[in-house]
């Protein structure tokens, strides 16, 4: 066991949870140990299972009152309309120190907060590239959280899967889940698209996709390397009356590919608002 507090539970290994599984075990001297993980899940994700197969990770298929007494921090990580049961569920048992986060889309503190009431509560929103350590996590704590002790306790489970941020304003949050939770689906789909247009004018397949992957995986390379913000690299690429200024033009044609983005965050964050709305019973 390393330093962290108390056990972690993690409910729901799916594919967002097993993500954040595999950023906390990512280094093999981390913060956070194989032993210091439960996960909770009948029919664990891909990525969790291969935890469970070569790294030894325990699992279980239920959170049981026997289990949740052994709890220090229980991550929720289920789909969004099984929190509000299965949480109520483990009032009795689940230790009222026990650090509750929960990063399910669209449902908020206060419905969090029904379900276990009195227990510090973190709403977060991660996202898939945790798995790799390079996630980006916004949280917001309840006022029981909202201290310092608390703010570490989450930053040593969130920083090894990536950046983290706070937000004061838990009203941003569906913001922040249509653009960074949401975000990697858009890039993924450019990704498709950079690849299938690479197609059409006669690459092959193969090194069609190659060409898109690697090329959105270095331009995403090259902002994080600090080599500028995301406009002067765009203008680096842009030699006046070249062939990129006849693309940006085809993309930035009538309102173009932001106005397209704009659309889909705008939606996305929508149905965050709606989803938080439904969840809290209003
Ligand atoms: N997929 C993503 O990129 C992101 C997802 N999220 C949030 O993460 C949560 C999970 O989403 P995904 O991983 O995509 O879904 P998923 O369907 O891949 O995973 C959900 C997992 O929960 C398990 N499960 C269901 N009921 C359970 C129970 N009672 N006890 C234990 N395990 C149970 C299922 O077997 C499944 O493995 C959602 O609330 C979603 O909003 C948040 C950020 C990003
Ligand atoms: O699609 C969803 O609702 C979740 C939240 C962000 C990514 N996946």
């Amino acid at each position: 066991m390393s330093d962290i507090e108390g056990r972690i539970g993690l409910l729901g290994a799916g594919r967002m949870g097993s993500a954040l599984a595999q950023g906390w075990l990512r280094k093999a001297r981390g913060g956070i140990s194989a032993d210091d993980i439960i996960l909770i899940d009948p029919r664990p994700g891909v990525g969790a299972q291969t935890l469970i197969e070569t790294r030894g990770v325990a699992q279980a298929d239920a959170l049981t009152p026997e289990l949740a007494r052994t709890l220090g921090t229980l991550v929720v990580a289920i789909k969004p309309d099984q929190v509000r049961p299965v949480l109520s569920a483990l009032n009795d048992d689940l230790p009222l120190d026990a650090l509750v986060i929960s990063i399910c889309a669209g449902v908020p503190l206060r419905t969090l907060s029904k379900a276990l009431p009195d227990r510090p509560i973190v709403r977060a929103m991660a996202n898939t590239p945790a798995a790799i350590g390079e996630g980006m996590s916004v949280c917001v704590a309840n006022p029981i959280a909202d201290t310092k002790a608390f703010e570490k306790r989450v930053e040593r489970l969130l920083k090894p899967a990536g950046l983290v941020e706070w937000i004061s304003d838990e009203r941003l949050m569906d913001a922040v889940t249509a653009v960074s939770g949401s975000g990697p689906a858009y890039v993924f789909l450019f990704t498709e698209a950079l690849a299938a247009a690479a197609e059409a004018e006669g690459l092959p397949r193969a090194l069609a996709l190659t060409l898109a992957k690697q090329t959105v995986a270095g331009a995403g390379a090259l902002m994080k390397a600090g080599q500028g913000e995301p406009d002067e690299l765009r203008r680096a690429v842009t030699s006046p009356g070249g062939a990129t200024q006849a693309g940006l033009d085809a993309l930035m044609n009538g309102g173009g590919l932001p106005g397209l983005v704009r659309n889909a965050v705008s939606a996305a964050e929508r149905r965050g608002r709606k989803m938080g709305s439904q969840s809290a019973g209003d």
